[in-house]
Parts: structure tokens; C-alpha cells; sequence
């Protein structure tokens, strides 16, 4: 399997060097040249696998043997072995059209620990085989870095730094990025939003002789591998539900911010797992829903929700479903990118739209809706949903019809945002990991957005 990127023009290259590029050289978003489909008989026979052995045929299919099997095996183990559940991704069953996966059985209690720990792992494994120096520069709304910090920690070999957006995530998150102590940890809270986290990380990662010389390495969903490992969940979910029903398509309704989530479904609908409608949910910063319903993307005002991590208006990944939407035309791809960052608005041309909708479902919560999802599947089931799982059920509510079966991601344990939750009438604990968070100390450097002081942090943080 070759790799290559949305823009068209870097070489073809190999797992191992499409995961150190992160962003493609060219400011395009890596994919495989080829979107393998598995065969039926194949996806009849890993029904039965183990989350750990599913990972490893989802794998082996773009890995090129590049990692030996033995050697892939042992990173799959470690990196679910911090996980508080066998499964790694539970099924909650809420009635026979509504399933909700938990995402959340990892160290930082969000679904971005699936991919994460993984990544972490990966990263440590080629720099001790490739003798390669690892700095990771990655922004957050809140869970990708604390689950970046988490799966780097203490490792040998890489140094990690992580932006967030001041007094923008809620107040667990920043405990988890900002407790840790490690040398190779670096938070910079940065005056501004995840947007302009995202926008500067970006351009860092586009001058690649700042890239080189730095040897920047990504672990957001601009990186392949993040998108890869999080396919996973969608076999396994579709596999743990055939098992107590039956069932022919299946929807999946998806919290949905920087693309990454559901991109992944995408990738998994094209690999060919039976899934009907994939069902972008989101907040008041809709522009996804918006560009599903409208076939414009446009961004609008930035909002602060009940669902702080979804508090994005341009989605990284975008590009990425561009491309397919485009017909594979890179040229195509880097027009309308370019057209995006000269107007700040991408139109799709009419006669894409049946695609689009066929694609995606989409809808946006707005204010009380939120908590009043949360407090109302609590009243009749007992069952405590987070903001952007929520957000995911609310979408499930109007977008999959009750003769579907729906699976709805919860990609964060509620204790993450107390901040909402404690504005209904519910009682709520905290998790023994998260309540001892609260009398640690914190280590982080707030600086205004400038990104020439970001860079100067960089430089004095990062080994050459
Ligand atoms: C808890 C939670 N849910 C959903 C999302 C949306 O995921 P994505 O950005 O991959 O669309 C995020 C982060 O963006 C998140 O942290
Ligand atoms: N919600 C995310 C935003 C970054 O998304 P990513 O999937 O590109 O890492 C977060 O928690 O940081």
C-alpha cells in the first residue's frame, strides 16, 4: 500500500514514512492510494476476533509488513492494556435501535485514547528501531492532548507539546494535560481558540524546513494513523451488535468536531462494512451541518458550548472527504483549498450535493437541547451521557428512523464536563483517577497568540 496526499504532489510513500510526515509536504492530508475493500467472507470471519485481533487485520492491510507482525501484535496488546475495560470499546445497549459504543474505557477517559495510546507506542517503537527523534507538536480542544500527554509521558526518545486554548477546555481536561510533570511534557495555553491552536500548528507543520529541522511529528487526525485506528471501533461495534440482533446496515450517529471521527467511518464504509447512514452530531459551531444540508462550508462566529471539545469551526479532515467527493482530483482538491483560504468559503457544486447526502445525515444541537437529552436518557434508562455523546443521541433522535439500528458514539466519560452536568438535577461522580487530579499542582505557560512566541518556546523545548 502506497500513500499519497489529497494535494497531489509529494511522492508515493510507506506506512511507517506516511506516519512521520503527519501533514503531507505539499499542505495536503495523506491517504492511501487505494481504499482496500475486504471481502464478505473475510468480514464474516472477524465477527469473532478480539478488539486486539481486529485491530491487527485492519492494520495489516496498509502496514506493507513494514512493522513484523510480531512486532504490531505486541504494540496492539501494550497499547489496550491500560484500558479499564476487556472489550477496550463496550457496547451499552439502550433498546433495540439504540446502542451506545463507549469510547471512553481508556487513561483519559475520551475516545481519543484509542488511537493514542497506540500512536504513543508507534512513536516509541520507530525511534528506538529508526533512531529517529520524535518532537510532537499537536493542538487540543481538550482530550487529544491529554490523551497525547498520557500515551508519551516519561518515553524515551520523544518530546511532546501540546496548545490549548486558555480557559476553553473544561477544568478536568486542562488537570489532565497540566499535572504532568514529565520533562518531555510541554503545555502552552494559548490566548485564542482551537481554531487558531489548529491554524498555527498547521503552518508550522507546512514550512517544512522548520518541519525538518525540528522533526515535527503529528498526532492529531491530520496524522493517517489516527483516522486508521479509529476504523476499528466501527467493525468491532458493527460485530458486537450482529451478535445480540440481527441486522443488515447499521447507522452510526457521530459526535463530530474536527472530521477525524467520522472520517474514519467513512473510510470503513469504503472498506466495505455494511453501515447505512453516518450521522454527523454536533453543536452551535455547525458548519458541518451546515455544509451537509447547504453545500456550503463557511465558517461562523465561534460559540462556547455544553460540549466544549467540539467547539470548532474549520475541521481538519474536511480535505480529506474533498478529495473523494472530487472524484480522487487532486488538482480539484488544491482549487477549492485554495479558494477556502483566499474567500473563507468553499462551495459545492449543486450537482455533488446527492452525493453529500448520501453520504451523510447530519444535525447540530443547539443550547438546552444538550442537557436536555442528558437529563431525559437519565430519567428513562438511568444511563449518564456526556455532553458530545449527547450531542451524538440527539442526532440519532432525528436523523435514524426507530426501525434502524443505531449506534451512537460516546466519546468521553461525563465526569470530563462536570461544568454542564452540574446544571441538571443528576448526581454524578468522579472516577478515583480524575477526583485526585483536583489537588495536584499544574505546569503550563500561557502566552498571548503570537506565533513567533510559539515558536521560541518550540526551539528552546524541542531536541535537534
Ligand atoms: C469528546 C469528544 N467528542 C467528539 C469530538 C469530535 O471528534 P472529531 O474531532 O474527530 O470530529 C471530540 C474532539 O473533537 C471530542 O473530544
Ligand atoms: N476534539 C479534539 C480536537 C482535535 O482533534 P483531532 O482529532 O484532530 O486530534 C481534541 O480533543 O483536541
Amino acid at each position: 500500500m502506497d500513500f499519497i496526499s489529497t494535494r497531489g504532489k509529494i511522492q508515493k510513500c510507506g506506512f511507517i514514512d506516511a506516519f512521520l510526515m503527519g501533514l503531507a509536504d505539499d499542505g495536503g492530508l495523506i491517504i492511501p492510494e487505494h481504499i482496500p475493500v475486504v471481502p464478505q467472507d473475510q468480514l464474516k470471519a472477524w465477527e469473532q476476533l478480539s478488539y486486539q485481533e481486529l485491530m491487527f487485520e485492519i492494520f495489516s492491510y496498509y502496514t506493507n509488513g513494514e512493522i513484523p507482525d510480531e512486532d504490531l501484535k505486541a504494540l496492539i496488546h501494550d497499547s489496550y492494556a491500560t484500558f479499564r475495560s476487556p472489550d477496550v470499546t463496550p457496547i451499552h445497549t439502550i433498546n433495540e435501535s439504540l446502542h451506545v459504543l463507549e469510547l471512553f474505557h481508556g487513561p483519559t477517559f475520551a475516545f481519543k485514547d484509542v488511537a493514542l495510546q497506540f500512536i504513543g507506542n508507534l512513536y516509541s517503537y520507530v525511534s528506538k528501531k529508526q533512531n529517529k527523534i520524535i518532537n510532537i507538536l499537536g493542538a487540543t480542544s481538550g482530550d487529544t492532548g491529554a490523551a497525547a500527554i498520557q500515551g508519551v509521558r516519561g518515553k524515551e526518545g520523544i518530546q511532546i507539546c501540546i496548545l490549548h486554548p486558555h480557559n476553553k477546555v473544561s477544568k478536568v481536561q486542562e488537570l489532565q494535560m497540566t499535572t504532568v510533570h514529565d520533562d518531555n511534557v510541554l503545555n502552552l495555553s494559548v490566548e485564542g481558540n482551537f481554531d487558531d491552536c489548529q491554524r498555527v500548528i498547521k503552518e508550522l507543520f507546512a514550512d517544512i524546513e522548520f518541519k525538518n529541522k525540528y522533526h515535527l511529528r503529528a498526532i492529531n487526525s491530520i496524522n493517517f494513523v489516527r483516522i486508521l485506528a479509529q476504523t476499528v471501533y466501527y467493525f468491532y461495534a458493527y460485530f458486537q451488535v450482529a451478535k445480540k440482533q440481527s441486522i443488515d446496515a447499521i447507522n452510526f450517529s457521530v459526535p463530530t468536531g474536527n472530521f477525524g471521527n467520522i472520517f474514519s467511518g467513512y473510510l470503513a464504509k469504503q472498506m466495505g462494512l455494511p453501515i447505512g447512514k453516518l450521522i454527523l452530531a454536533t453543536n452551535e459551531n455547525n458548519i458541518l451541518e451546515r455544509f451537509v444540508k447547504e453545500g456550503i462550508y463557511m465558517p461562523g462566529d465561534f460559540l462556547s458550548t455544553y460540549s466544549p471539545s467540539m467547539d470548532i469551526q474549520i475541521a481538519s479532515n474536511f480535505e480529506r472527504y474533498l478529495y473523494y467527493l472530487n472524484q480522487k482530483d487532486a488538482g480539484k482538491v488544491t482549487e477549492l483549498m485554495n479558494e477556502f483560504q483566499q474567500n473563507g468559503k468553499l462551495v459545492i457544486a449543486e450537482a455533488d450535493m446527492p452525493q453529500v447526502r448520501s453520504d451523510f445525515d447530519a444535525h447540530g444541537v443547539k443550547g438546552a437541547e444538550c442537557l436536555q437529552i442528558i437529563e431525559k436518557y437519565n430519567k428513562e434508562s438511568g444511563y449518564l451521557l456526556d455532553p458530545h455523546t449527547a450531542c451524538g443521541v440527539a442526532a440519532y433522535e432525528a436523523c435514524s428512523d426507530k426501525n434502524e439500528v443505531c449506534v451512537v458514539f460516546a466519546t468521553a466519560h461525563p465526569a470530563k464536563f462536570n461544568e454542564a452536568l452540574e446544571l441538571i438535577p443528576i448526581e454524578q461522580q468522579f472516577p478515583k483517577e480524575i477526583e485526585q487530579l483536583f489537588n495536584q499542582p499544574q505546569y503550563q505557560t500561557v502566552l498571548d497568540y503570537s506565533k513567533e512566541e510559539i515558536v521560541k518556546q518550540l526551539e528552546a523545548f524541542y531536541k535537534v
